[in-house]
């Protein structure tokens, strides 16, 4: 069943709103990307406002400007060896495995060298991003190196992605946070994630896909039903 915009970002909020209760005094906080991370970053600034105290790392610019805004003290991986607690968003769950596409908002590298320094990965999102299998409804990004992409795109044709490098609204070639493009591949399913992952990140001039596999250890998903705390099923 679709849902409406403005009953999409009620639900994110709702997630996002969960999923910042989970954050404790003295944690160091990774900060997510995305409308859904943003609603928790949001609930983050007014805790720190009511007494609770964390650092936050964030995994974009825009999350950083966000957090300053809201006064959330920010650091990095020159002070702390580990992250607590992440919270981000995602384009696809995956029903089970909790395996992820993320990216689409062009944030998926920082995301990652976040999430995998992270304990706890807990991810944000209303249900419409749930599915059994992943790219089903979602592209996976790609983030390549700028010099040579048409290279690095036709070597990701050979594993069978459709390819169309992302572009700005004026249509230039959309450039991330570290200056990387982003290439969005259309698979006819993800049948293998973490083969699939393999063999996207041995192509040289592959910076990092967006697919995370086994990074996830909590989904919090809201629906008209409510909100649900999902967790890897034992396989
Ligand atoms: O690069 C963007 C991130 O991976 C986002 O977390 C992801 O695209 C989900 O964003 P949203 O919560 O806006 O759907």
């Amino acid at each position: 069943m679709s849902m409406s915009s403005e009953q999409a970002a009620e639900y994110k909020r709702h997630a996002a709103e969960l999923a910042a209760e989970m954050v404790e005094d003295g944690m160091v906080v990774g900060l997510g990307t995305g409308s859904t991370a943003a609603f928790a970053v949001a609930a983050l600034g007014r805790r720190y406002r009511e007494g609770l105290r964390f650092v936050g790392v964030p995994t974009s610019l825009a999350t950083e400007h966000q957090a300053r805004e809201l006064g959330i003290p920010l650091s990095g991986f020159g002070e702390h060896e580990r992250v607590d607690l992440t919270i981000d968003g995602a384009d696809e769950v995956q029903r089970g495995t909790l395996n992820l596409i993320k990216g689409l908002g062009g944030a998926l590298l920082r995301e990652k060298i976040v999430a995998s320094a992270s304990d706890r990965l807990v991810i944000v999102a209303d249900e419409s991003k749930l599915v059994d299998g992943l790219g089903e409804h979602s592209l996976l990004p790609v983030e390549v190196t700028p010099f040579g992409w048409e290279a690095t795109a036709r070597r990701l044709a050979e594993v069978g992605a459709h390819v169309s490098p992302r572009r700005s609204r004026a249509g230039d070639l959309f450039i991330s946070d570290g200056g990387n493009l982003i290439l969005d591949c259309h698979f006819e399913g993800i049948d293998d994630p973490a083969a699939t992952e393999l063999a996207i990140g041995s192509i040289v001039g592959v910076v990092e896909s967006g697919l995370f596999i086994g990074m996830a250890s909590e989904a919090v998903i809201a629906g008209p039903t409510g909100v649900a705390r999902l967790h890897v099923a034992a396989q």
